[in-house]
């Protein structure tokens, strides 16, 4: 999907939860674009993980990576308080993390950074640690000093899901599932894919929530009372959608093509089909924000994380989709702004 150029300013890469799958991955992903002379990042994360295993070039500023790309992997240091133990997550190096992310987001607000990847933190942890947000979405929406104004995409080759509710219990999904959120979801989601998709009419399609989506009000009713409400308000504002949708039957191969992006009532409705269909490709979006972020599906996957100087077994597919994607998505911004 796209197919842009890539974006001439890098990207700024997080280190994610050090003692994931973060670090190989960031020395894989710099090892096959140097290679492919594709895209540019720097990568905010302490050098200590990864020098014995790589060439790497510390920078001061974003603006260095180009140059320094070639030679090793850019590095804008922060450094973790305690040691590493790959597979072994430690709240006392959540503020590493944490920075990273604030970092980035400074440089991209300020138009040195294309735009921001994230490679993945575990939620507990840095809860553990007294990280306030549920994850990434809402806290770059904080750092945007746009709090609410952030919707969550899931993009892989073959699908686009956008969940209404996002992270919080399915109990609570159904609770706090409102015609309002529908809506602003969806137009933020179709105003994001014109100016970072470079669509010129989105297509949307609606889900509904319960089995066969509520079988005419016999198995639900939030189908009538919700959702429906929701696409009448979308379409008298231009927007192109069509549902309550069946979510049995929306994710089909006849289905697929019908639409752009489903918008899906809750986080798993939108995530199974996405990761089942293309986990390795899959890349994770967070749009509604004056920045760019992108990053892969999955998580730090700890099961698997080992030293830098290990042969990596993690799949870096995910995270260079959400590297390629970040750079198209900033050039159709800027074509878009121009
Ligand atoms: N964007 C983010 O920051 C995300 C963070 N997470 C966090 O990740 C942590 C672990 O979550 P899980 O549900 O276990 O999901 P996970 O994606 O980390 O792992 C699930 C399974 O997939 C495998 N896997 C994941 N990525 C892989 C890759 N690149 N190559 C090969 N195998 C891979 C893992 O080894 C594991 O067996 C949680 O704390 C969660 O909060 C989860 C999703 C996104
Ligand atoms: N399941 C998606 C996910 O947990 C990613 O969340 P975020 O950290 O990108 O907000």
């Amino acid at each position: 999907m796209g197919g842009a150029l890539p974006s001439t300013l890098p990207l700024a890469l997080t280190l994610g939860d050090p003692a994931g799958i973060g670090p190989q991955l960031a020395i894989e992903a710099w090892r096959r674009l140097r290679l492919a002379r594709g895209e540019t990042f720097f990568w905010i994360g302490d050098p200590r993980l990864i020098e014995k295993a790589v060439p790497v070039v510390r920078i001061e500023h974003p603006e260095e990576t180009a140059k320094a790309f070639e030679h090793g992997l850019p590095i804008l240091p922060v450094f973790c308080e305690t040691t590493v133990i790959p597979g072994r997550p430690d709240p006392r190096n959540a503020a590493a993390t944490i920075e990273s992310i604030r970092l980035a987001v400074r440089h991209a607000l300020a138009g040195r950074a294309g735009g921001v990847v994230t490679n993945p933190i575990a939620k507990h942890i840095l809860a553990t640690a007294g990280f306030p947000y549920p994850g990434h979405t809402e806290f770059l929406a904080a750092l945007c000093d746009q709090p609410g104004a952030e919707i969550m995409m899931l993009v892989s080759p073959q699908l686009r899901v956008v969940p209404v509710t996002v992270h919080v219990s399915l109990r609570n999904a159904l609770d706090t599932l409102k015609t309002d959120s529908i809506v602003k979801v969806a137009e933020t989601a179709s105003r994001a894919l014109k100016s970072d998709f470079g669509m010129i009419e989105p297509r949307l399609a609606i889900a509904g929530l319960n089995p066969h989506a509520g079988e005419q009000g016999l198995m639900g009713d939030e189908e009538q009372a919700i959702i429906k409400p929701a696409i009448e308000r979308l379409r008298e504002r231009g927007i192109l959608c069509h549902g309550p949708l069946p979510p049995d039957t929306m994710f089909s191969a006849h289905a697929r093509p019908t639409y752009d992006a489903a918008i899906c009532m809750y986080h798993d409705q939108a995530l199974i089909p996405l990761k089942t269909l293309d986990m390795a490709e899959g890349v994770n979006v967070t749009l509604g924000l004056p920045i760019i972020r992108t990053s892969p599906d999955h998580g730090t996957a700890f099961d698997i994380a080992a030293p830098a100087t290990d042969a990596c077994v993690a799949d870096v597919s995910s995270l260079l989709a959400a590297i390629r994607l970040a750079a198209q998505m900033s050039t159709h911004r800027k074509g878009k702004n121009r």
